[in-house]
């Protein structure tokens, strides 16, 4: 039975819940009476640069989102992508399981029917040798290519912010969309389930809270300070600021957001040592999915909780930091080369003995008989495959001896 408290809870909730869907239902009506009218001036230049807001799309009612996907313009990358999978997962579940993964970019295989498991409170480190398909595999997703529920948020950091009058601080303020995209999908779930208790109405709720307009400016202040923005960078606009800057600002929105799925690709790129180390403690925190590429194995042990390992095709999965990754694969690796070292010598003891003695005496050639038996066996069990050490590319830089100073000289120049 639950407590008085736990009904009191329950009842405020839905009353919540009843005036949220009622403002909902009221700013659809005005945005609907706005574009009849034309005042809806939809997408200006200030907005958030493309790549960051097809990334991060609304996560509407299945037929708006279908809408969205087919009035997005099919870039080059994604239309040299195909895609097939099969979601596993319950389309209202926060994890994200997809059987039978196989991704094709320009014709190349870099995935064949894997399988893709993402589950809430984890953050994956993706890693793989260069050229394996790590960033087509964010892309893919970022894009909604595989089949990932339409209710299932996802940013993925790809593009700077415009350089537009905005500043960081109004950039990274853009809460309105994302509420309203809350409620929606908030609605839509109480229509599909019923289920006022159910996980991801649970997560929306605290969001909503979260997004409250009067802590707004100081979530995103505290974001951009972190990301080496002073309070008068803040309020500069964003054209000022050159595209490293203006991908931090990127980043703090990514951050702001919160999305159920964050996919970033080599964060700390524009990022300098403190805002790295800053970086490295708020992903610490993540309580969503993250899935990042880092080359900075110690910026993915100190964030990561799980490790994929794309290889070979498939998308292997590894419990720990990108060290315990590391130490893991050695041990199995080292595992395997000992079983395909046993089978290979076990097998051509086995043949010798079959070619030696398989024409022999009744006696010899039954016991030959018997070994090929044990050997179709043992191929049709599966062998272990031989460990072949990842592909090392060495550079050598010759010597170019002294550079007379001075190196490089500057004069009058200016940044803008
Ligand atoms: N424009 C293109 N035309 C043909 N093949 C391409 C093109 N762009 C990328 N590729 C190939 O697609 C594959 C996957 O590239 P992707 O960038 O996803 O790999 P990655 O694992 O992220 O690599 P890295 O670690 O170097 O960033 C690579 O083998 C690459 O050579």
């Amino acid at each position: 039975m639950p407590s008085e408290s736990a009904k009191k809870r329950q009842a405020q909730k839905k009353e919540r819940e009843r005036q949220r869907q009622k403002q909902t239902s009221a700013k659809k009506k005005q945005k609907a009476e706005e574009q009849v009218n034309g005042a809806s001036g939809g997408v200006d230049g200030n907005e958030c640069s493309e790549g960051a807001c097809a990334a991060a799309p609304g996560a509407v009612t299945p037929s708006e989102d279908d809408a969205k996907v087919k009035s997005k313009p099919v870039d080059k990358k994604s239309a040299a992508r195909s895609c097939t999978g099969v979601l596993a997962s319950h389309p209202l579940s926060r994890d994200i399981h997809i059987n039978r993964l196989s991704i094709t970019f320009h014709g190349v295989e870099l995935l064949s029917d894997t399988g893709l498991e993402l589950n809430i409170g984890r953050r994956y480190g993706l890693v793989g040798l260069n050229g394996s398909g790590k960033s087509t595999l964010l892309d893919a997703l970022g894009n909604r290519e595989v089949p990932i529920p339409p209710n299932m948020d996802i940013f993925h950091l790809t593009e700077e912010v415009a350089a537009s009058d905005m500043t960081p601080l109004q950039c990274v303020m853009e809460v309105d969309e994302e509420r309203l995209r809350l409620e929606t999908e908030a609605e839509t779930l109480m229509k599909l389930s019923g289920d006022m208790e159910s996980e991801r109405l649970q997560d929306i709720y605290e969001r909503l809270d979260e997004l409250d307009a009067a802590t707004a400016e100081t979530k995103a202040a505290r974001l951009l300070h972190g990301l080496g923005f002073s309070p008068e960078m803040q309020q500069r606009p964003c054209k000022d600021f050159s595209g490293g800057w203006r991908m931090r600002v990127s980043l703090a929105r990514a951050l702001y957001v919160k999305p159920t799925l964050l996919l970033l690709d080599e964060p700390t790129n524009h990022l300098d040592l403190d805002a790295c180390v800053w970086l490295e403690e708020e992903l610490k925190k993540y309580k969503r999915i993250l899935v990042m590429v880092s080359h900075s194995q110690d910026f993915m042990n100190g964030v990561c909780t799980n490790v994929i390992h794309l290889h070979k095709n498939t998308l292997v999965y590894y419990r720990g930091n990108y060290d315990a990754y590391v130490k893991t694969r050695s041990e199995l690796e080292e595992h395997q080369m000992k079983r395909y070292n046993w089978e290979k010598d076990q097998m051509q003891h086995m043949k010798d003995y079959i070619a030696r003695f398989g024409h022999g005496s009744a006696k010899l050639a039954r016991q030959a008989q018997s070994k090929e038996k044990v050997l179709a066996k043992m191929v049709a069990g599966g062998l272990a495959e031989k460990v072949v050490s990842d592909k090392l590319v060495q550079f050598s830089f010759p010597d170019c001896g002294s550079v007379p100073p001075p190196v490089i000289m500057v004069q009058n120049v200016s940044f803008r």
